[in-house]
């Protein structure tokens, strides 16, 4: 094959270029195919036992989002590590603090709410790249570190609800959430909380009843559980999106030294009077319009 030739397909290109409104490339399927998802009108929740790949399924979208100058990023990681190489270009990175969760998520419904208001003023239902305000890409690793582990009875139920009115309503104002759990139940995710993500992901689970939580009722009963993912075969995943069948897919995986390496070049693309977003610069967060 000649070298020079374009790739047969239309892949998403490299570099300062990319936006949240891309499609952004997540792994292949059992066909070696291209796997995209498009998060600007989406939510994705990754479901499934230590180990199995969640972070790394966040981490490659974290680096989609880093290389997009219309994105920034939020970052709640209670375990540090796993998001902790994009703290330097994300607006906000909480650690196990769930006062800080708190207080960032509530800013962040002040933002959505503002930008419904610019919405209805403008008597439209969802905002586009046209519109020149950055997509809020808000990653949560650990819904139950949050909901279910650290502070008080209270503070679990106040962050329970903003990330459901988050996740409810996020998308159409430009902030959609990413979040994993190694913890599919119901108490974790309830049914009503897990159908308001457009993209589920089951990586390994133990039971039909957690792959099932993730994916929806019945799929496992239907031959798509993700107990049938052996725990060698970790990044392997059944992608549900909104109205479709599972696919099995394997993520694409960022290893520490290459996620360093986007961070600083995110970091570049980012600096003060670099590049601007093909529709020009990302407005302040606390703008509605
Ligand atoms: N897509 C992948 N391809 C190859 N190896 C992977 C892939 N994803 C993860 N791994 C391997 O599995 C290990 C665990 O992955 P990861 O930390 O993403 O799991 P996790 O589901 O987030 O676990 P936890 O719930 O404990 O945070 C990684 O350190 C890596 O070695």
């Amino acid at each position: 094959m000649n070298r020079t030739t374009a790739a047969p397909t239309a892949g998403v290109p490299v570099g300062p270029g990319l936006s949240m409104f891309d499609p952004i490339f997540i792994g292949i399927d059992e066909f070696g195919q291209p796997v995209y998802i498009t998060l600007a009108y989406r939510n994705l929740l990754a479901g499934g036992e230590p180990g199995g790949g969640k972070s790394g399924l966040l981490n490659t979208i974290a680096a989609h989002a880093a290389l997009s100058v219309d994105s920034r990023l939020v970052l709640l990681d209670g375990k540090l590590v796993e998001l902790g190489q994009w703290e330097d270009i994300a607006d906000a990175f909480i650690g196990p603090d769930i006062t800080a969760a708190l207080a960032v998520l509530r800013r962040l419904q002040q933002v959505m709410n503002n930008r419904y208001a610019w919405l209805r003023a403008h008597g439209r239902r969802k905002l586009t790249a046209a519109d020149r305000l950055s997509v809020i890409t808000v990653l949560v690793d650990e819904i139950a570190f949050f909901s279910a582990t650290v502070g008080s009875k209270q503070e679990q139920e106040e962050f329970v609800a903003l990330l459901r009115d988050l996740v409810a309503r996020g998308r159409a104002a430009g902030i959609p959430v990413v979040a994993a759990t190694q913890r599919p139940s119901f108490d974790i995710i309830p049914t009503s909380l897990r159908d308001l993500f457009g993209y589920r992901a089951a990586f390994r689970c133990t039971t039909p009843n957690s792959s099932n939580i993730v994916l929806g009722h019945g799929w496992a009963e239907q031959g798509y559980s993700a107990t049938d993912i052996p725990p060698t075969n970790q990044g392997a995943a059944y992608l549900i999106a909104e109205g479709g069948t599972p696919r099995r897919i394997k993520a694409a995986y960022l290893s520490d030294a290459q996620i360093a390496g986007i961070a600083d070049y995110a970091a570049w693309v980012r600096r003060p009077g670099g590049l601007t977003t093909p529709t020009g610069t990302p407005a302040d967060w606390g703008m509605a319009a």
